[in-house]
């Protein structure tokens, strides 16, 4: 999977080849970085990225023909990649939409700076609008590397072992079970004594029922969701069922 980063910050990017699960992806080929400064794009002497707004007020705004020429130049690196945009007007994503962002071949992400990009990209040049959550961040770059890493660990390869485990609770739209390790006692809290049973099916079924009890205490909104798309997809098999009959 390819990542092409549009960014007046290519710098920031540096931490995702150092170490962890996305270095390691990097390093093994299983996915792909590579970073688009738009002020190489940038026209005479000055080369500049942004200026003042029209109709005023304050901060710059991304110019949109530095920005055009860096997209353009990635389109053509990596023809079958999408253009992302990061921004608090973006759709919300969750692991329903990091789990298709991870089905695709690249995404060529754009990470906006100063009071955000000319209108006019969105019109011309950007595919899709993503926002990591309701907040404001100074910058589209940290928003881009939380969907990389998102995405990648997704990949076949990047995760070790550890993925199965990760399987269990995640991608079941649950929240995760508790986890405990050394020492059995801290403090007075003791290990729940099934985890010391070695029944490994009195284990499983404890974490199960773990992962219900606080996705329902927590976060009940992620049970609605779960139920209504279990329900869409038996009513979707019920229909093929007929169907076929
Ligand atoms: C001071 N200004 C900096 C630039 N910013 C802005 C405006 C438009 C687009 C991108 C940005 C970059 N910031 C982002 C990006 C994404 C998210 C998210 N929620 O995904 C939050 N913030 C507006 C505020």
């Amino acid at each position: 999977m390819r990542f092409d980063v549009i960014t007046l910050f290519p710098e920031q990017f540096r931490i995702l080849s150092r170490e962890g699960v996305v270095a390691r992806a990097l390093s093994r080929g299983i996915a792909e970085l590579r970073l688009w400064n738009p002020r190489d794009f940038a026209p005479g002497p000055h080369r500049r990225v942004d200026d003042r707004p029209y109709g005023g007020g304050p901060g710059m705004v991304m110019l949109f023909e530095p920005l055009a020429a860096a997209i353009a130049a990635a389109r053509a690196a990596s023809p079958k990649s999408q253009v992302a945009y990061l921004s608090p007007q973006g759709t919300r994503l969750d692991q329903d939409a990091i789990n298709d962002i991870a089905a695709k071949p690249g995404w060529i992400l754009l990470a906006g700076r100063y009071e955000g990009i000319d209108e006019r990209l969105l019109e011309r040049c950007i595919d899709q609008e993503w926002s990591i959550g309701d907040y404001v961040l100074s910058g589209g770059e940290l928003p881009a590397m939380v969907v990389m890493d998102a995405a990648i660990r997704l990949l076949p390869g990047a995760l070790g072992h550890e993925r199965s485990a990760y399987e269990d609770s995640h991608m079941s739209g649950l929240l995760d079970c508790p986890h405990f390790s050394r020492p059995e006692e801290i403090d007075g809290l003791r290990v729940p004594k099934v985890l010391l049973s070695g029944d490994h099916g009195a284990i499983a079924r404890w974490r199960r029922q773990q992962a219900l009890g606080r996705t329902w205490l927590k976060r009940p909104d992620l049970l609605a969701k779960m139920t209504l798309d279990q329900a869409t997809t038996l009513d979707q098999a019920t229909t093929l069922d007929q169907e076929a009959r």
